[in-house]
């Protein structure tokens, strides 16, 4: 059994902590749950729909750093935030889940390139996406979670990119729901701005770009051209989840490939991945992972220009956000790696 504090519980992915952890058997307690602003209420006065879950003593603290000691302590703290904190936690021998972008860059340079913020030193992270990276996640103490759009775009290729069928240019355009923005209402959030609309932001400079690439480039054999990635994300009327559909072109040589033989990489790549659903006749949407911790992968077309077309569907609070941290923790705790996390969607 082990002990747990969340930093940042008023918000979006804090909440999604406490209700996922309500039903995992391995968690003695939450121990801490953070938030400045509502210091000494209850959870239930921010989260009432928590109440019964074992919540209904636990109150929100701004607790100085010093004075946690659980044995994992999850970050769902607004990046340039979590790297003032983290390393506090860190240097007690405390494991920490980051859900920030703080930690995912393994060269500074870039993060303070594409986040505009003054980093305060690197730490030794491992990426926490467990599909790629488990046997790094197994042994690692802090790990930084992937960004939402992340984690959905490079399931979505990751198989062909390591099999190197495809050119270097990759184009990921994603939907979003708004719960991506966080907790704090704004302009671009506010209802009628987003109700039977549909936007376009950062279509060239988002930041979870170099993030995705970074990652992709992983999976490239030495012998060939790193990949290239452009990403579009879209604001829409959804409360939760991320559609991604990726536009890859195969490479000359590799155009006789059929499309039951990309199905089949696909398949074999994630073979063993309980939450990846790889969906070669049906489409995928939203409400099939809608609370759940499932990547759900389809597409396989090509057309007739050689363009295959591949789509992924995540929550962005679950396989997005907090569900991937509670699979992160699972795997470094040696618990399986479903504890907590395994529902599927909420398909009507
Ligand atoms: N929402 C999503 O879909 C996803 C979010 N993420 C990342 O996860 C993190 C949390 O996201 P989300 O839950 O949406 O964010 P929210 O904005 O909804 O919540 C942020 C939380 O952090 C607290 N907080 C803010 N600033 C500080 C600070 N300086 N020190 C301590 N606590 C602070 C806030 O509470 P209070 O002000 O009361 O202290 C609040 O509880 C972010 O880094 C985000 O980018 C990652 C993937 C997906
Ligand atoms: C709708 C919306 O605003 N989404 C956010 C999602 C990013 C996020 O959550 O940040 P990390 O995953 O990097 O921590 C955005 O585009 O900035």
């Amino acid at each position: 059994m082990v002990s747990v504090s969340i930093i940042g519980g008023t918000g979006y992915t804090g909440s999604e902590l406490l209700r996922l952890l309500a039903n995992h058997s391995k968690i003695e307690a939450i121990e801490h749950i953070t938030s400045r602003k509502e210091s000494g209420n209850s959870i239930l006065k921010i989260h009432p729909h928590l109440k019964s879950m074992g919540y209904d003593n636990l109150c929100f603290e701004d607790i100085d750093l010093d004075k946690i000691d659980s044995d994992v302590v999850f970050c769902a703290t607004p990046h340039g935030a979590s790297m003032n904190i983290v390393p506090k936690l860190h240097e007690k021998g405390i494991k920490v889940i980051d859900l920030s972008g703080d930690y995912r860059f393994e060269d500074i340079s870039m993060y303070e390139e594409w986040y505009n913020l003054k980093h305060t030193g690197k730490l030794n992270a491992v990426y926490g996406l467990p599909e790629l990276h488990r046997e790094l996640i197994k042994k690692a103490d802090l790990i930084a979670n992937p960004g939402c759009f992340p984690t959905g775009a490079i399931l979505s290729i990751a198989p062909l990119v390591e099999k190197g069928i495809i050119e270097e240019r990759v184009i990921f355009d994603s939907k979003t729901g708004v719960s991506g923005a966080g907790v704090e209402p704004s302009q671009t959030t506010h209802y009628p701005n987003v109700n039977e609309n549909i936007k376009p932001y950062k279509i060239t400079n988002h930041r979870h770009t170099p993030e995705i690439e970074k990652e992709l480039n992983k999976l490239v054999e030495v012998s060939n051209k790193p990949v290239k990635v452009s990403f579009t994300p879209h604001l829409a009327p959804f409360t939760r989840g991320i559609l991604t559909t990726a536009h890859t072109y195969l490479k000359e040589n590799s155009l006789d490939i059929t499309q039951a033989e990309i199905v089949e990489i696909y398949t074999k790549f994630y073979k063993k991945e309980h939450f990846v659903r790889v969906y070669d006749e049906e489409m995928v949407s939203l409400t099939g992972v809608r609370g759940s911790n499932f990547c759900d992968i389809a597409g396989f077309e090509i057309d007739r220009n050689g363009r295959l077309v591949m789509v992924s569907a995540i929550d962005n609070l679950v396989k997005g956000a907090s569900g991937q941290a509670i699979q992160n923790m699972n795997i470094i705790l040696g618990f399986d790696e479903k504890e907590g996390i395994n529902y599927c969607g909420l398909k009507p």
